[in-house]
């Protein structure tokens, strides 16, 4: 099984330097967690990961494969992206919508639209959407707008799945719901990459942690170590603590309001 490799990873825009020399690894069969506050570059090195926004320097390998080398759709059958708040402005069908992660995989000759037919009804199935195949996409609530673009990455069937805060807009139902999914691919072999702001799901979910902070990875490794309280204090600015979840022992970070930081220091 084939990991993602991301080394020394620079992304420039307008003189600014979003990405600073980034590394990331992220193993098949596992979930590894990317965090890190607002701006801090998760969305930009997602999407230089994916060749969407070329990095300016730095390679991306997983396994044998250089991604950056690959021509795209050569690429687009080793690794999706479910992008933030991605505009889903054409005016298809969802199922339609979900078909299009298909492309990659399809000959110009359309013989395999029985086997496309079938990976785009188990999608649509995985994130719980099938009964919404005929809606006119444009048409949907932003959680179920984020369903559809996982299904549609899903219908990608590709080895490595980047993922760039994929429970945005989810209801607390939708988000666990995600996240098992996540999990499920995980175990089946995938590599899962995903950029998560609610560091509780990200501690029981991820096996390890990539923390970025100002265009850096600041820390990485195993979660149980990366998550401690002196972590989130020096990366969010807020004081926290590390708890046990009563019901699956998985750790759950609790926050210090930010009105009585000071008075309890
Ligand atoms: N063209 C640009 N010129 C200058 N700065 C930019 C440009 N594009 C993005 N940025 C900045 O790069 C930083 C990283 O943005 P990015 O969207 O990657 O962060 P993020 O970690 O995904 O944040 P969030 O958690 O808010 O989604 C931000 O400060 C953003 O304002």
């Amino acid at each position: 099984m084939s990991a993602l490799e991301a080394a020394r990873i620079i992304v420039r825009a307008d003189g600014h330097l979003l990405v600073d020399g980034v590394d990331v690894v992220a193993p098949a069969g596992a979930v590894t967690g990317l965090i890190g506050p607002n701006g801090a570059g998760k969305s930009t090195l997602l999407r230089a990961l994916a060749a969407i926004e070329r990095p300016d320097a730095g390679a991306v390998r997983f396994g044998d494969d250089d991604l950056l080398a690959l021509r795209r759709r050569d690429r687009a059958r080793l690794a999706a992206l479910v992008e933030q708040d991605a505009s889903t402005d054409l005016p298809l069908t969802v199922r339609d919508t979900v078909a299009l992660g298909r492309l990659p995989h399809q000959s110009v000759f359309g013989a395999d639209d029985a086997e496309s037919a079938r990976v785009v009804a188990e999608s649509l199935d995985a994130v719980g959407m099938a009964s919404f195949a005929e809606r006119d996409v444009t048409s949907l609530s932003g959680g179920e707008r984020q369903r559809v673009l996982l299904a549609k990455a899903l219908a990608q069937r590709t080895p490595l799945l980047l993922l760039d805060e994929p429970t945005n807009h989810l209801d607390i139902a939708g988000q666990l719901g995600t996240l098992a999914l996540l999990d499920r691919l995980a175990a089946s072999g995938v590599a899962v990459l995903a950029a998560l702001h609610d560091l509780t799901l990200a501690a029981a979910h991820c096996a390890q942690l990539v923390v970025l902070a100002g265009g850096r990875v600041v820390a990485a490794g195993p979660t149980r170590e990366v998550l401690t309280p002196d972590l989130v204090e020096r990366v969010y600015g807020v004081r926290a603590a590390v708890l046990e979840n009563p019901l699956t022992g998985a750790p759950v970070v609790a926050f210090a309001p930010h009105s009585t930081d000071q008075e309890d220091a």
